[in-house]
């Protein structure tokens, strides 16, 4: 048996299950809108559950599922040494976002990373505390600004609502995905860099453990190779 577990809300989800229908594999919920079990027509052998797209990086590396729908940028942040553990099988080519910094569109010194840089360094001496960035990717945002040599900082946690946080005066800078842009300009922030952090799409994601006979056949059926 293959457990397949895929985002269980919003536009990600359904463009899953429109992805999988494409390939022969009708996906859907086998109850309410509530229930997050799943049905699978056009396969044998697979179990279909739905999870937050933000979970489905660790199930699959603790082994409780073997194959899953989530973004780049979800593998990325929350396993350190994803790639020992998980293959990315097929870029989906929908939920394409960018993770990027931000600034007020106000600094208006602001442009490049070398100008961000130089103002956290004085940022401290002027006001006594790091500059604070506000995100909840963490870890891409550290390993991208030691790349940069941008130290002197502290990031703030912000599981949501992230642009909104510059205005609150609780950060001076956010670190999050956009793919309109249309959130960043409601909230006055403009981007940094010429280059974003990382560029996420939802990616269908393989447990190597779960790698064998019944994963490439399932893979197969979907036009793919393991
Ligand atoms: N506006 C957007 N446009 C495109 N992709 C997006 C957008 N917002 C989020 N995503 C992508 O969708 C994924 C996150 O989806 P979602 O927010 O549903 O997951 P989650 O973090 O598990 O949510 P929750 O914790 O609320 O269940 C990420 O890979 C992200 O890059
Ligand atoms: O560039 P845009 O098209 O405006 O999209 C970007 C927004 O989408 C995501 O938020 P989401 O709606 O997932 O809510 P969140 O605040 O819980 O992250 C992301 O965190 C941005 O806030």
């Amino acid at each position: 048996m293959i457990r397949l577990a895929v985002p269980s809300k919003g536009r990600l989800m359904e463009q899953t299950f429109e992805w999988f229908a494409a390939r022969g594999l009708r996906l859907s919920r086998s109850g309410s809108e509530r229930e997050y079990a799943g049905r699978v027509e056009g396969a044998d052998g697979v179990q279909l559950v739905l999870l937050s797209a933000g979970e489905i990086p660790r199930e699959l590396a603790a082994g409780r599922i073997d194959l899953g729908v989530t973004g780049t940028d979800l593998v990325r942040e929350k396993l350190a040494g994803w790639a020992s553990d998980l293959a990315e099988v097929a870029p989906m080519g929908f939920g394409h976002a960018d993770l990027i910094l931000a600034v007020p569109d106000c600094w208006r010194d602001c442009e490049t990373l070398d100008d961000f840089a130089s103002i956290a360094r004085d940022f401290r001496a002027a006001h006594g505390f790091r500059l604070r960035i506000a995100t909840k990717y963490h870890r891409l945002v550290r390993a991208w600004l030691a790349g940069h040599e941008v130290a002197d900082y502290q990031l703030v946690d912000s599981q949501g609502a992230t642009e909104g946080t510059v205005a609150n005066l609780t950060a001076e800078a956010i670190a999050d995905i956009t793919s309109s842009g249309a959130t960043l300009r409601a909230n006055n922030l403009k981007i940094l860099g010429d280059e974003p952090i990382l560029r996420s799409q939802a990616t269908l994601v393989a447990s190597r453990a779960a790698m064998g006979p019944e994963m490439t056949a399932l893979l197969a059926q979907l036009g793919l190779r393991a």
